[in-house]
């Protein structure tokens, strides 16, 4: 007699750890009774109060995205080694755990994207802060038009001198945050002019309408797009900021360090 087991079973036989994404409570205590199995929970809270735990900064709708983050996290915090096998529970339909993909730890192909928040200069909450905003652009536009974005977020002081005001700096004398709902509201209203944003490690303002002189040439950008990502990109190597950039003529967000693309989304997909 053939059993379901025996078909699936080795999805899940002999991993290292079983990797939960999302909140799901009964899923974890359960989790915990099995003997010698280690539980990682990844998820935007810890919901559950897990021991071992992941922060996602964005809720990633594209699940090997997903996947790819929580076990990038995992590895950085030294909870998983190079060649563990993992049996990643997460939900691709609606909000319950629905599916098991079995992974492969692999120190070798980390994109830096774990890094992006959890290691750069400017506070996490910070960076997902503007993270979102360069999203809820990217999807509502400006009055119905698409609009493209630079923000430069940390190391605030090397970004200045290595930029140039194009226009009066309506954050000149401002003590105003990043995450505060009013100044959101001024983002996006600026966001129509030209130049970059320029934001400082704990989330100030410093800048609009900064034009980005940075020395770096030749960063790798996709095809098709021009001057706004060189800089975005450029400036990341020159610097210890990282990027965030909205691109109006294909709608992604993209973010940057040390150079490199580390991650780029879809908005329409959040
Ligand atoms: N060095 C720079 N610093 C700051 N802003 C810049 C810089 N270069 C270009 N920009 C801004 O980017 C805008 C778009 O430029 P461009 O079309 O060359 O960029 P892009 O990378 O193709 O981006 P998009 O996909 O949004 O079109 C410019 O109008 C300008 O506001
Ligand atoms: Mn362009």
């Amino acid at each position: 007699m053939v059993e379901l087991d025996d078909v699936f079973g080795d999805i899940f036989a002999d991993v290292e750890a079983v990797v939960l994404f999302g909140p799901s409570g009964s899923y974890y205590e359960r989790l915990q009774e099995i003997e010698d199995l280690d539980v990682v929970v990844v998820g935007t809270e810890n919901t559950v109060g897990a021991e071992t735990f992941v922060e996602l900064p964005i809720e990633f709708q594209n699940v090997a995205e997903r996947i790819r983050f929580g076990l990038e996290g995992a590895f950085e915090q030294e909870i998983i080694d190079d060649g563990d096998d993992l049996a990643c529970a997460t939900s691709v339909f609606d909000d319950d755990i629905d599916t098991i993909s079995r992974v492969r730890a692999d120190g070798d192909s980390q994109t830096g994207i774990y890094n992006l928040f959890a290691k750069s200069r400017a506070d996490p909450d910070v960076i997902k802060s503007v993270l979102e905003l360069a999203i809820e652009l990217g999807k509502k536009g400006q009055k119905g038009k698409p609009v493209g974005a630079l923000f430069v977020v940390g190391d605030a002081g090397k970004v200045m001198n290595k930029s140039r005001p194009l226009s009066y700096n309506p954050f000149e004398k401002s003590h105003v945050h990043v995450g505060d709902p009013i100044v959101n509201v001024m983002l996006k209203e600026f966001s129509r002019l030209d130049g970059a944003f320029v934001i400082s490690d704990s989330g100030k303002l410093v800048s609009a309408y900064r034009y980005l002189e940075p020395s770096a040439e030749g960063v790798d950008i996709p095809k098709g797009l021009g001057a706004r990502h060189m800089a975005g990109g450029a400036i990341t190597r020159d610097t210890n900021a990282i990027s965030i950039v909205l691109s109006e003529s294909d709608g992604l967000v993209r973010a940057f360090k040390g150079g490199e693309i580390i991650l780029e989304v879809d908005p329409e997909e959040y």
